[in-house]
């Protein structure tokens, strides 16, 4: 993961990546919320041979370069294998992170949870844009994620003797409560909120002062903010935990 310093990783470079990484989330998601809901975009379609149209998008765009172990393919069984060997090889992570995907239940939450939640009802009929702008959002929240896999590594490498006996005992209850702090969930759960309320206000030249703090204004918001503390608290955080964990149990193989 370059913006984690490649070799040299440590918990707060790999952290710093993550917050870095909750811009793109509040940008992805402001741009698909200027289009309407697009119900037809995910639903069955003739023309895509019976896929629906998102699902044909995606798996068009994937036919590119998955070479990084934090990003991982939506429908992986369908890839041409890559043309050149991958530069990022598996010099910091263990080799089984590439076995380690949630996207499953990424592509669910997005779809059945998170995409009525920030998108308003109706049909505008661009559906090329939306499953283009879906597919940003998935993509970003899903690297995200994944970077879950050198957030337990460096957690595993800065204390193998509390994280070894529980990967042996296959103790999966007892890796979350290890790797999990709730300090910090509570610090990312906050910002991310106060992001989206900053990055997706209406940006005037009146002068403003004074109403731009709080839930006061939050109506006029690209993406309501309080959506983004729900996607971090409900769905990003605990499946980053998830692969966390799952990353954990391979360590020792
Ligand atoms: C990613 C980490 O592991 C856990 C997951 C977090 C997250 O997804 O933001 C935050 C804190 C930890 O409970 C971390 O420690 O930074």
């Amino acid at each position: 993961m370059d913006a984690a310093g490649g070799e040299q990783l440590s918990l707060a470079a790999v952290r710093d990546a993550l917050v870095r990484l909750e811009d793109s989330v509040v940008f992805a998601l402001i741009e698909r919320a200027k289009h309407r809901r697009n119900a037809p975009a995910y639903a069955p379609a003739a023309a895509a041979g019976g896929r629906s149209l998102v699902e044909f998008f995606v798996r068009e765009a994937e036919t590119g370069h998955y070479q990084k172990p934090e990003d991982v393919p939506f429908f992986p069984q369908d890839l041409p294998s890559p043309l050149f060997p991958s530069k990022y090889s598996a010099k910091v992570l263990h080799p089984s992170a590439s076995l380690v995907t949630v996207n499953d239940a990424i592509w669910k939450m997005y779809f059945n949870e998170l995409l009525p939640l920030f998108t308003v009802d109706g049909d505008d009929g661009s559906y090329a844009e939306t499953v283009a702008l879906d597919f940003v959002c998935l993509q970003v929240i899903s690297r995200r994620i994944h970077i879950g896999k050198y957030v337990a590594e460096v957690k595993f490498k800065d204390a193998p003797q509390d994280y070894s006996p529980l990967i042996q005992a296959k103790d999966s209850n007892s890796l979350m409560n290890l790797l999990t702090f709730k300090a910090v969930e509570e610090k990312v759960k906050k910002r991310a909120e106060k992001k989206a309320r900053t990055f997706g206000q209406n940006v005037t030249l009146e002068d403003t002062a004074g109403k731009q703090e709080g839930t006061a204004g939050d109506s006029g918001c690209k993406v309501d903010p309080k959506v983004l503390s729900k996607l971090y608290d409900q769905w990003v955080m605990p499946l980053t935990k998830d692969v966390e964990v799952e990353y954990l149990l391979r360590r020792l193989e």
